[in-house]
């Protein structure tokens, strides 16, 4: 309470940029390198900065920029996000006896080692498309909640995707179809059981092992077998599969949030009263559309254990 009026609070400092290699580290002695944007957030018992203008219980966000490269120096190992994320969250929880709660979130950058005459270079990087990222809540008393994700995997399929069945009304326009491209930009959180750190593989590789596997899944459910496919009956059918294809492969992921646009591709019809076959749409020219585009989200989760 402050001044009669509840007051939530929190502060921290977004969008931390840090780079960290580690040298011939990596396969064949090859160096490995992480470029991560990490955004700090605590939650402390510091309310009378607010109310009476005394800091003397902010940590201030510079000194939590600091310790993001600090803390890179410390990591010895080549170490995935999350962990980063959670030797973090430790450190302003452990540290600081007045801060309660640490919320860190990061977001990789790709840095993909680059094949050159069909052998990966020792030293050579290129920018990969999708991100990893994590978001790691650690309370003082080491409740953790430990969510793990992908930002920017763009799919598309040529065929194997219709849309039928859904209401007509005076206002609908749209087609049915059985024949239609089918493109997105997967959004996904995956939420682990994990629910202290003593409960977290130790095993170095996880995270990112974890992140491979699950991208797999993600993508094998979407496009289904390289010579046949899958046939799609819409955004929401294929979502809800890809979705019960991880719950049901990794028993210690609690949840999946999944978002994928509908990104259209338009058939392109040319006619004119003098020419009505000028270009007719063969399931050859499209026109493709970034805006608007179909929005379809849900989260699967696996029930709460009746004990
Ligand atoms: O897969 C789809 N789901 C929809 O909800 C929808 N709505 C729409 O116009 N096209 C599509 N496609």
């Amino acid at each position: 309470m402050a001044g009669g009026f509840n007051l939530e609070q929190q502060h921290g400092k977004g969008r931390v940029r840090v780079s960290r290699v580690w040298r011939k580290a990596g396969e064949g002695g090859a160096d490995v390198i992480v470029e991560w944007n990490v955004s700090i957030s605590l939650l402390s018992d510091c309310l009378e900065a607010y109310t009476d203008g005394d800091n003397s219980s902010i940590v201030a966000t510079d000194t939590m920029k600091n310790t993001v490269y600090a803390k890179a120096k410390e990591c010895t190992e080549v170490e995935s996000p999350e962990s980063f994320a959670i030797r973090l969250a430790k450190h302003f929880t452990s540290f600081y006896p007045k801060v309660t709660t640490a919320i860190i979130s990061i977001v990789e950058k790709p840095w993909e080692q680059v094949v050159v005459d069909g052998r990966p270079h020792v030293h050579g990087f290129k920018l990969g498309s999708e991100k990893h990222t994590t978001e790691v809540t650690l309370k003082k008393f080491d409740a953790l909640r430990l969510i793990s994700g992908i930002q920017g995997l763009s799919l598309l399929k040529t065929t194997q995707s219709g849309f039928e069945g859904f209401i007509r009304d005076r206002y609908t326009l749209l087609p049915e179809t059985k024949e239609r491209m089918l493109a997105t930009e997967v959004t996904a959180f995956w939420r682990f059981q994990f629910e202290s750190i003593s409960a977290i593989p130790t095993k170095s590789k996880f995270f990112n092992e974890r992140y491979r596997d699950v991208k797999k899944v993600i993508v094998d459910t979407f496009f289904g077998p390289p010579n046949s496919g899958v046939y799609s009956p819409s955004v929401q059918n294929t979502l809800y599969l890809m979705a019960v294809a991880v719950l049901n492969r990794f028993p210690d992921i609690a949840s999946i949030q999944l978002s994928m646009p509908n990104i259209h591709f338009l058939p392109v019809n040319l006619s004119s009263k003098d020419n009505p076959n000028l270009v007719k749409f063969a399931d050859d020219v499209y026109l493709p559309t970034d805006e608007p585009h179909g929005t379809i989200e849900a989260t699967l989760s696996r029930p709460l254990s009746k004990l």
